[in-house]
């Protein structure tokens, strides 16, 4: 059987896996050789980016100086984008996936696949708990889903720096499919079949990534920022173990585990406006504003989901770091507090 991809997302990240699989679809016999791309359409310089991406084979917004290859179509109707297609490739902020979800409920074929490469979890207003990304999309749409995470910063990636990054799958004849339109020698795909793992690492490492980024602003030196990380991968499997005692303890030494969150703690978006936090005295809202051209913060938004979920349960108190985050980014408290609060 032929299979088809469709890529739901065209922002840095997005961008940089539509150059990964529109080239390796050609490696394989079973891949029809177009990969439609969603984009969600806005102007740049007077030209819709479709056009611009579709004439330039480049997103000259969310991922400039990289050539994308032919067969990638932009397309900014998210029907048209998906209804032809037996693998769809979820890579939006996590912010618009219900939406997303809502729109195509009934409109894919029956026999498609899913993978989520989105780091971010759902929380409804004035709900207990949370849901994650992939449940949200297996029970909207009534497929199933894969997940990929990884220490996968979206720039080096596209350059072909070498990186890992791990698969979660339920099914493993899914996450060899997905693997074969991911995997490169410079971007090493590992299955594994621990799909709310991979999940919860990626979603969870986004809120640590804040605090790195706040004791750098704060010139607290290499050992606080290596306290940081452990003392998050602590948090971050305490707390997926108390939802999902399933989840399994050597996914968190998988990429999606301790490697994301050393890269992330690193170099990612999360990082850098954190640290402009502590040295400008900025809002995040409006630092992500002003540096980040259209990109999307993830971490600050799971921060607060999170903190709803903790103190919803009285588990604040056991979880002193990702509280603490909370509170300077949505409560003014000073950012020194990362270290005296933990
Ligand atoms: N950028 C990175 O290095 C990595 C990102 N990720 C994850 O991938 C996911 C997607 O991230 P990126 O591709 O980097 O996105 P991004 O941060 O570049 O987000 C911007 C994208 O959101 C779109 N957008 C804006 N408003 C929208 C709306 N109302 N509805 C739908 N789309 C809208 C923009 O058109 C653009 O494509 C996130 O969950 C992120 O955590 C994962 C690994 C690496
Ligand atoms: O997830 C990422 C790297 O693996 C990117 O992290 P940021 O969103 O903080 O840039």
């Amino acid at each position: 059987m032929t299979e088809k991809v469709a890529l739901i997302g065209s922002g840095n990240w997005g961008s940089a896996v539509a150059k990964i699989v529109g080239g390796n679809v050609h490696n394989f016999e079973h891949f029809d050789k177009e990969v439609k791309m969603w984009v969600y359409e806005e102007q740049i310089d007077g030209k819709n980016l479709t056009e611009i991406i579709n004439t330039k084979h480049e997103n000259v917004k969310y991922l400039p100086g990289i050539k994308l290859p032919e067969n990638v179509v932009a397309c900014p109707d998210l029907i048209k984008t998906c209804e032809d297609a037996t693998m769809l490739v979820f890579v939006v902020p996590h912010q618009f996936v219900s939406g997303i979800c809502k729109q195509l409920k009934g409109k894919i074929p029956s026999n498609c696949k899913a993978i989520s490469l989105i780091k971010g979890i759902d929380v409804q207003d004035n709900a207990e708990g949370f849901r994650l990304i992939t449940d949200m999309i297996q029970e909207s749409l009534g497929i199933q889903a894969c997940m990929l995470s990884g220490a996968n910063i979206a720039d080096e990636v596209a350059e072909g720096r070498f990186c890992e990054t791990t698969i979660g799958y339920r099914n493993k004849k899914d996450g060899e499919l997905f693997r074969d339109i991911f995997h490169t020698p410079f971007f090493r795909v590992s299955i594994i079949e621990d799909v709310v793992g991979v999940e919860l690492c990626g979603a969870l490492k986004n809120i640590i990534a804040i605090g790195g980024g706040l004791v750098d602003g704060l010139k607290m030196g290499a050992n606080t920022k290596a306290a940081i990380i452990r003392i998050g991968l602590y948090e971050m499997r305490k707390f997926a173990k108390m939802f999902y005692k399933d989840i399994k303890d050597e996914t968190f030494f998988e990429s999606c585990g301790v490697a994301d969150l050393v890269t992330t703690c690193a170099g990612g978006r999360n990082r850098k406006v954190a640290e402009a936090h502590v040295t400008t005295g900025k809002s995040f809202d409006q630092l992500e504003q002003e540096m980040l051209n259209g990109q999307k913060l993830q971490g600050t938004s799971t921060a607060k989901d999170m903190y709803g979920i903790l103190s919803k349960k009285g588990l604040c108190e056991e979880f002193p770091l990702m509280t603490t985050i909370y509170r300077i980014c949505y409560e003014d408290v000073p950012p020194k507090r990362i270290v005296e609060d933990i």
